[in-house]
C-alpha cells in the first residue's frame, strides 16, 4: 500500500441546477468560515461568486467562481459552478479537479429530473458528493418525499444525514441522524442543540433506519448489528459515511437555508469529517501517490480585464513554484484566488488548486508537467460539447473586422464550449455554441473585454441547387466587337443530372479541333462559375456538364470569351433541367427522459424530421435516445424546443448527412425570400 498523506486542503466543487442557491451557498460558507465580514446578496450584486459583471448584469453563474477560506485549519477552496445547462462546460471542466461536490437543489419533487445529467457526470467520474437541500423555508415538499424523489434520478444511493423540525416557514432546526441530537437554528449565529422533538421520533427513526440500511448494503460487520437489532456506535456510522462517501458509494443528504445560514455549518462539518482528502481523487485518477513531479491540469482559463492569462489549474502532484516551466512555457506569477482577489504565492502543494499566469498555449484539461516538453500521458478531461445553436455575426464597426479571429480565439480559450467559422458557402461568420444566453454572454464579453461590438442575426442556411432532368447541345455564344480585337467562342453544351452526393463532374467530346485544347479550360470555368450560382439562387450540385461542340475563330476567341459563352450556354440550358432547392440534413440523436421521447419526437416530426428509431439510452437509467434526420433548418432553435419540452435536461448531438430536395411548398417560400435580399433565414 502507498503512503497517504493527509492534506490540509479540500477542493469542492458546489454544483446543482439553474438558481438553487449555489452562490448564496458560497457566500454563506466564506461568512461563517471568516473569509468576509459581511455577507453580500445576489440582488445587491455584490456576493464573492458571480464576480464578474456579465453574471451581475444577469444575476446567475455563467462562470466557475474561485473562493478560499480556512476553517478548523483545513484550507478550502471552492469552486462554485454556473447551473445553467448552457454553462455546463465550464461545470464538467473544473469538476474533473476537485475532491468533492456539493450538489445544491431546491426541495420540489417536480424538478429532480433536472439533476440527472449532473448525477451522472459525477458518477462516471466516480466524483463523491453530498446533496443540500437549499431554500428549506419554501418547502412544500416533505423532506423525505424530496429524497425519495431524487433518489429516483441518481445511480448511487441517497443517504439522509438530517431530518428537518418544521417545514417551510416554519422551519426550525434539525436532527442530526448520526448522533440523533436535534438543533435549532439561529440567524447568524451556530445551531443550538435543543432536547428531541418527542412529535417527531416516528419519523426520525425511519429517516434513520433509511440511512442505516444504506450504509449497510457496504458494509457487513453495520448489516450483522441491524440484523441482530445492535445500536451501531455512532464511530462506527461516522466511519462508514467517510469511507462510503469517498469511494463514491453513497450521497449524503443534508439541508438548510443559504440566504440565511442555516444548515452549512453541519455542511461544512462534514466536508471535513467525512469527505475525502486531495489522495482519495488522486489516486482514483491513476496518479501515483509518491510521485514528486509536479504535475497539474487546468480546470479553467480566463483573461483578466487586464488581458493577462490565467490557468486554473488542480496541482496533482509534487510542488508547484512560480517560474516554473510548465510543457515548455514559463509560469509568470502564482495565485490563491479568492472573487476577483488574486494573492500572491511562491508555491502550490500537491491537492491544491491555485492560478497560474502567462500560460500560452495551453488549453483548459491540458495537462502539465515540468518535463521540458509534454508530459508523459495526459489526465482525462471532461468530454468536449456538441455546440447546439449558432448565430452568425458581424463586426459593429467594419474596421474591427480585422479583429474577429484574434478575439474570437481568445473567447474560446476561455470557453472551449463555444466555436466559430466562416461558413465556406454563405460567407458568414457563425458562433456556435450551447444556447442563446450563452452566445449572448460571449457578445458581452467580445463587447467588454474585446472592445469588439458585434450584430447578429440567423445564419442562413446553406441551400444547395441540383436538376431533375438533362437539356442536351444547349448553345451559348459570345461575340463582341469592341474596337480592334474582338472576342468570339460558341459552346454546346449537353447538361445531365448526377446522383445525390456525386459533385459536379465536367467532360469534353470534342472532334476535329472545333473547340482550340487551350480554350476548353476557359468553357470549364464558365461552367463553374455559372454552378455558383444557379436560377434559383444558390450553388448547383450533382450535375454533370459535357462539351460535345462549338467553332472558334481564329483571330477573336480567346480563352476568356470561351468562358462567357459557356456562361451563356449553362444560362439557357439550366433553366430547362427543372432546378430543384436542396437543402442539408442533419443526422441528429436526441437524449431525454422516457416520459418525454414521445414528445420530442412529436417535435422532430412536427418540423419535417424524419424519425429512424428510438431505444434505451445506454449507461442512462429512464432515458431513451431518438435517432432521426432533421433539415438544417429545422435545427436552428430546436434546442430551445427541447429544452423547453423536457425540463432543460434534453440534449442532442447531430452531425451533416446529406443534401435532400426540399418540399415544393418550402421551397417557393426560401427561393422568394432569398430573391427579396432577406437571406433564407425563416
Ligand atoms: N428563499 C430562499 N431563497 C434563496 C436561498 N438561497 C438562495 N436563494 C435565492 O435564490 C436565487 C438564486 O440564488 P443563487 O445563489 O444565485 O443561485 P445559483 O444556484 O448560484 O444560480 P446559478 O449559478 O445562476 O444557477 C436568489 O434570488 C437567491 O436570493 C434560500 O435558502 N432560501
Amino acid at each position: 500500500m502507498s503512503e497517504k498523506v493527509v492534506s490540509n486542503c479540500r477542493n469542492v466543487a458546489i454544483v446543482g441546477p439553474y438558481l438553487s442557491g449555489k452562490t448564496s451557498l458560497l457566500e454563506s460558507l466564506l461568512f461563517v468560515t471568516g473569509a468576509i465580514s459581511r455577507k453580500g446578496s445576489i440582488k445587491d450584486k455584490n456576493t464573492v461568486g458571480d464576480s464578474s459583471a456579465e453574471a451581475r448584469d444577469r444575476q446567475m453563474s455563467v462562470e466557475v467562481s474561485v473562493a478560499n477560506t480556512e476553517y478548523e485549519d483545513i484550507n478550502f477552496t471552492f469552486l462554485d459552478c454556473p447551473g445553467s445547462v448552457e454553462f455546463a462546460q465550464e461545470t464538467y471542466n473544473a469538476l474533473i479537479g476537485v475532491d468533492a461536490a456539493v450538489v445544491v437543489c431546491e426541495p420540489v419533487c417536480d424538478r429532480v429530473l433536472t439533476l440527472a445529467p449532473l448525477f451522472k457526470f459525477l458518477d462516471d467520474w466516480e466524483i463523491p458528493h453530498l446533496v443540500f437541500i437549499n431554500k428549506m423555508d419554501r418547502a412544500n415538499n416533505n423532506f423525505m418525499d424530496v429524497l425519495h424523489a431524487l433518489k429516483a434520478v441518481s445511480s448511487r444511493p441517497l443517504v439522509p444525514h438530517q431530518y428537518p423540525i418544521g417545514q417551510g416557514e416554519d422551519l426550525i432546526g434539525f436532527i442530526d441522524l448520526v448522533t440523533e441530537q436535534a438543533y435549532h437554528y439561529h440567524p447568524g449565529a451556530p445551531a443550538d442543540p435543543v432536547p428531541f422533538p418527542a412529535e417527531l421520533k416516528e419519523q426520525e427513526h425511519a429517516a434513520r433506519e433509511e440511512m442505516l440500511e444504506e450504509l449497510a448494503n457496504f458494509d457487513d460487520h453495520l448489516l450483522e448489528e441491524l440484523l441482530e437489532e445492535i445500536e451501531p456506535p455512532q464511530e462506527e456510522i461516522v466511519a462508514d459515511l467517510k469511507m462510503e462517501l469517498g469511494a463514491d458509494l453513497i450521497v449524503p443528504v443534508f439541508l438548510g437555508v443559504a440566504e440565511k445560514d442555516f444548515g452549512v455549518r453541519p455542511l461544512l462539518q462534514a466536508l471535513l469529517r467525512e469527505a475525502p482528502e486531495p489522495d482519495t481523487i488522486k489516486e482514483r485518477r491513476g496518479i501515483s501517490l509518491k510521485g514528486e513531479t509536479p504535475l497539474a491540469q487546468v480546470l479553467k482559463t480566463l483573461f483578466t480585464p487586464q488581458g493577462g492569462k490565467l490557468s486554473l489549474v488542480r496541482v496533482w502532484q509534487g510542488v508547484l513554484t512560480d517560474g516554473a516551466t510548465l510543457n515548455g512555457v514559463r509560469a509568470g506569477g502564482l495565485y490563491r484566488i479568492t472573487g476577483q482577489q488574486q494573492t500572491s504565492v511562491q508555491e502550490a502543494k500537491a491537492g491544491e488548486i491555485v492560478a497560474i499566469g502567462r500560460l500560452e498555449g495551453i488549453k483548459t484539461g491540458d495537462t502539465l508537467s515540468t518535463n521540458s516538453g509534454q508530459p508523459e500521458s495526459e489526465l482525462p478531461k471532461a468530454e468536449q460539447l456538441t455546440p447546439v445553436y449558432a448565430l452568425a455575426v458581424t463586426a459593429e464597426k467594419r474596421n474591427d473586422e480585422v479583429k474577429i479571429s484574434t478575439a474570437f480565439a481568445k473567447l474560446i480559450e476561455e470557453d472551449p464550449s463555444l466555436a466559430w467559422e466562416q461558413h465556406g458557402d454563405t460567407r458568414e461568420v457563425i458562433l456556435w455554441g450551447q444556447g442563446d444566453i450563452h452566445l449572448q454572454i460571449a457578445l458581452d464579453r467580445l463587447r467588454r473585454k474585446y472592445n469588439l461590438p458585434m450584430v447578429t442575426h440567423l445564419p442562413q442556411v446553406p441551400y444547395k441547387e441540383t436538376i431533375r432532368k438533362p437539356a442536351n447541345s444547349v448553345h451559348g455564344r459570345y461575340k463582341h466587337q469592341s474596337g480592334g480585337h474582338g472576342q468570339f467562342g460558341d459552346v454546346y453544351l449537353d447538361i445531365k443530372p448526377l446522383s445525390r452526393g456525386e459533385g459536379f463532374n465536367f467532360q469534353e467530346k470534342i472532334v476535329g479541333g472545333v473547340v482550340p485544347r487551350q480554350y476548353i479550360p476557359g468553357v470549364e470555368t464558365g461552367v463553374r462559375e455559372y454552378l455558383a450560382h444557379g436560377p434559383l439562387g444558390f450553388p448547383v450540385v450533382d450535375v454533370a456538364v459535357t462539351l460535345i461542340n462549338g467553332s472558334y475563330h481564329t483571330v477573336d476567341s480567346s480563352e476568356q470569351a470561351f468562358k462567357q459563352a459557356a456562361r451563356l450556354a449553362m444560362q439557357e440550358g439550366l433553366p430547362q433541367c427543372q432546378p430543384v432547392l436542396l437543402e442539408p440534413i442533419t443526422a441528429i440523436e436526441i437524449s431525454t427522459p422516457k416520459d418525454f421521447t414521445a414528445k420530442a419526437m412529436q417535435l422532430l416530426t412536427g418540423r419535417r424530421g424524419q424519425v429512424l428509431g428510438y431505444e434505451a439510452k445506454d449507461g442512462w437509467k429512464g432515458w431513451d435516445k431518438i435517432s432521426a434526420y432533421l433539415p438544417q433548418a429545422e435545427m436552428r432553435d430546436f434546442i430551445i424546443e427541447l429544452r423547453s419540452l423536457t425540463m432543460g435536461v434534453g440534449f442532442f448531438d447531430w452531425k451533416y448527412d446529406h443534401l435532400q430536395e426540399v418540399p415544393d411548398k418550402v421551397a417557393e417560400k426560401v427561393v422568394a425570400s432569398n430573391a427579396n435580399g432577406n437571406g433564407n433565414s425563416k
